[in-house]
This record gives C-alpha cells, structure tokens and sequence, in this order.
C-alpha cells in the first residue's frame, strides 16, 4: 500500500510574476502542481468597473482550468472602478474554478487612484502603462504594481492577491 499523496493540477491564468507568485507563495504546502497559461481575461486590458474586472478573474480561471486540463483554476484581474463622486478605486478581484464549474469569488484592497493618474486612465491609457512612466522603468505590474507605488511599497501587489488567493482557497476548503 502507499502512502502517496495526489497532486491535484492547480492552472493559474497569467504569466505575471507578481500575480503567480501570489498564487504560489500561500499554497506551497499544499498538494498542487502549479501550471501558468496566458490565459485570456475577455474584457478589456484595463478593466474600468468592479463587475468587468470581477469578470476578467472568472473568465481566466476558467480558460486556465480548461486549457491545462487541470483539477483546479484560478484568475487573478485588477481594473479600476468609479465612485459616485466620479473618483477613482484601484480595485482587484480572484476567481477559484473547479472542474465540476463551481466558481468562488474574492476581491482584494480598494485604494484611491490619484487625480493625475485618474486623468491619463480616462483619455484611456493602461494604469501599467501609466506607472512605468510614472517611474521611467518598465514592467512594475510585474512587481510592485499600481498598489506598491500609491502604498509607498507597505502593499505589494503580490501580498494583495495572496490575501485574495487564501480567502478564494479557504473558502474551497469549506466546501469540500
Ligand atoms: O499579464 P496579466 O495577468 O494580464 O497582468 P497585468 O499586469 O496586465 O494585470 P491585469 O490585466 O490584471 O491589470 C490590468 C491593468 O492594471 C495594471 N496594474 C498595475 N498594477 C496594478 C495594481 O496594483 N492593481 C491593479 N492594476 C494594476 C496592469 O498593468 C494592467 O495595465
Ligand atoms: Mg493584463
């Protein structure tokens, strides 16, 4: 008789450092095989309600889950949304697939958008694109993210999906 675990195949829908690092650093115990797929968000690059970015992590964890033919999804997405004063929240949402369709949902840190940031997002710029000018570097969606840069680096976007990766797979846990 073994005494052999399974590996249960656990897709994550980026290749984004910052968003499979999220995903892997709290579930390193844990009995996974963890596939990345760019897989797509089927809304737009940035996503500009809290419904369309919530959307974004659904359809990623679904596309990963089916792509990599895995026990397991999950779809990680940021986007902006409107206040009803017109200002705008960072905002970000996960999404948690199994192979039988059920999906569990989580959304992460809201934080103001400064105004200069908010301008140059509604003439339609990326908030990625944004930020590396912002910093004459490129790729910090990679790392400390929008959430790094507003936050001084106290919040890395990394540490703001892992809090929204461990309330996705906790709440999994309870209904297994
Ligand atoms: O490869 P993918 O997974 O698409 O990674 P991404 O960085 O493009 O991530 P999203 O599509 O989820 O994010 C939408 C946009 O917001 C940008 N962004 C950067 N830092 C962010 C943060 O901390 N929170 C939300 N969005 C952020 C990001 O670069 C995109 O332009
Ligand atoms: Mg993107």
């Amino acid at each position: 008789m073994s005494n052999e675990k399974s590996y249960q195949v656990l897709a994550i829908g980026t290749k984004n450092p910052a968003k499979v690092h999220a995903v892997q650093e709290p579930l390193i115990r844990e009995l996974f095989e963890f596939i990345t797929v760019d897989a797509p968000s089927g809304v737009s690059c940035q996503p500009f309600s809290d419904e369309e970015t919530r959307q974004g992590a659904i359809n990623r964890a679904k596309a990963a889950l089916m792509e990599a033919n895995a026990d397991l999804g999950i779809g990680l997405e940021g986007g902006v949304s409107e206040t009803d004063s017109g200002s705008l929240l960072l905002c970000n949402w996960g999404a948690l697939v199994d192979s039988k369709g059920r999906v569990w949902e989580a959304s992460g840190l809201r934080i103001p958008v400064p105004a200069d940031v908010s301008v140059a997002l509604s003439r339609g710029q990326e908030l990625g694109t944004i930020m590396d000018e912002h910093k004459n570097e490129e790729g910090t969606n990679t790392r400390e993210g929008a959430v790094g840069l507003f936050t001084a680096n106290w919040v890395s976007r990394k540490d703001m999906f892992s809090q929204i990766v461990k309330a996705l797979y906790g709440q999994y846990l309870l209904s297994k």
